[in-house]
């Protein structure tokens, strides 16, 4: 058997999925040892001889797929959305009952998306205003995206922490959805657009000033350093990783 790290991509006729294979199969150090599409079985993971698995199917799939993988003791990369407390609860349970096992879950894989994360925790405590505005693609199944929840979740965090109060709005009528989403007090909109890939924007404001934290992903290349770096680390981090910047030396 070669030296070469074994991945199996999960999702590999997806947009994501299929990039994720070619990026897979270029990369010198790996090798590719399953693909699997919907409906195909799992075991192929497991015959394959994987030591990592790379999800990226669909919020409907991710659960089943992961309390395989981690049940194999197979490690997983996760870009996969739709993540909520109880799901991380429920496969925390089962990292528990895998020691040595490492999942990475990153709402996203982009170096630029990551610094705007880190970039908007960090203004967040600076203005009294704050919305996040997300656009994709018309394809994308969840809204608002897994990115502008978690970074939605990282300003409130950081305005917490400050002891910043609500946010100013007087609105006092509004149609249904005019004002967003509301994930943690931080109004989250997002945009369906033919055209576009992957995109958000961080509006904050102050007294006279405002500043706009912009990242456009225009390419799904824009992901595959991410889940390259994620498949060669994560089995060096037993448990449970929530976002790529655990595994990026940001400072
Ligand atoms: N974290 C990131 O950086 C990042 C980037 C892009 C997309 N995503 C997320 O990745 C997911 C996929 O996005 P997409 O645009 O490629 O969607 P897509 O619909 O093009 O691809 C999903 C693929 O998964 C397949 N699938 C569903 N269940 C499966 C299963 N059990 N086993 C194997 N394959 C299965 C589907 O048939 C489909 O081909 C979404 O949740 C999206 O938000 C994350
Ligand atoms: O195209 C998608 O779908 C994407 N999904 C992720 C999200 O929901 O944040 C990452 C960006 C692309």
């Amino acid at each position: 058997m070669s030296d070469k790290l074994r991945v199996a991509v999960l999702g590999a006729k997806g947009r994501i999925g299929s990039e994720a294979v070619r990026a897979v199969e270029a990369a010198g150090d790996m090798e590719l040892v399953a693909a699997l599409g919907r409906g195909d079985a799992l075991s192929a993971v497991t015959d394959g001889g994987a030591q990592v698995a790379v999800e990226l199917t669909t919020p409907g799939s991710v659960m089943e797929n992961l309390e395989f993988l981690v049940g194999n003791g197979i490690h997983a990369v996760v870009g996969t959305t739709g993540w909520t407390d109880e799901r991380l609860a429920t496969l925390r349970g089962w990292l528990d009952a895998s020691p040595g096992t490492g999942v990475l879950i990153a709402p996203n894989f982009s170096i630029g998306a990551v610094l705007t994360m880190a970039f908007a925790q960090q203004a967040a405590r600076y203005f009294e205003s704050v919305e996040v505005v997300e656009l994709h693609h018309p394809n994308k199944a969840d809204a608002p995206s897994g990115t502008a929840t978690r970074t939605a979740q990282l300003i409130a965090a950081a305005r917490a922490e400050a002891q910043l109060p609500a946010q100013p709005d007087a609105t006092a009528t509004a149609l249904d959805g005019a004002r967003g989403a509301d994930v943690d007090g931080v109004p989250v909109h997002a945009v369906r657009l033919r055209g576009l890939l992957a995109h958000q924007e961080v509006l904050l404001g102050g007294e006279g000033e405002t500043l706009t934290i912009r990242h456009d992903s225009l390419h799904h290349s824009s992901f595959m350093p991410g889940i390259l770096l994620g498949a060669r680390r994560v089995g060096s981090a037993p448990g449970l990783t929530f976002g790529l910047e655990h595994f990026l030396d940001l400072n």
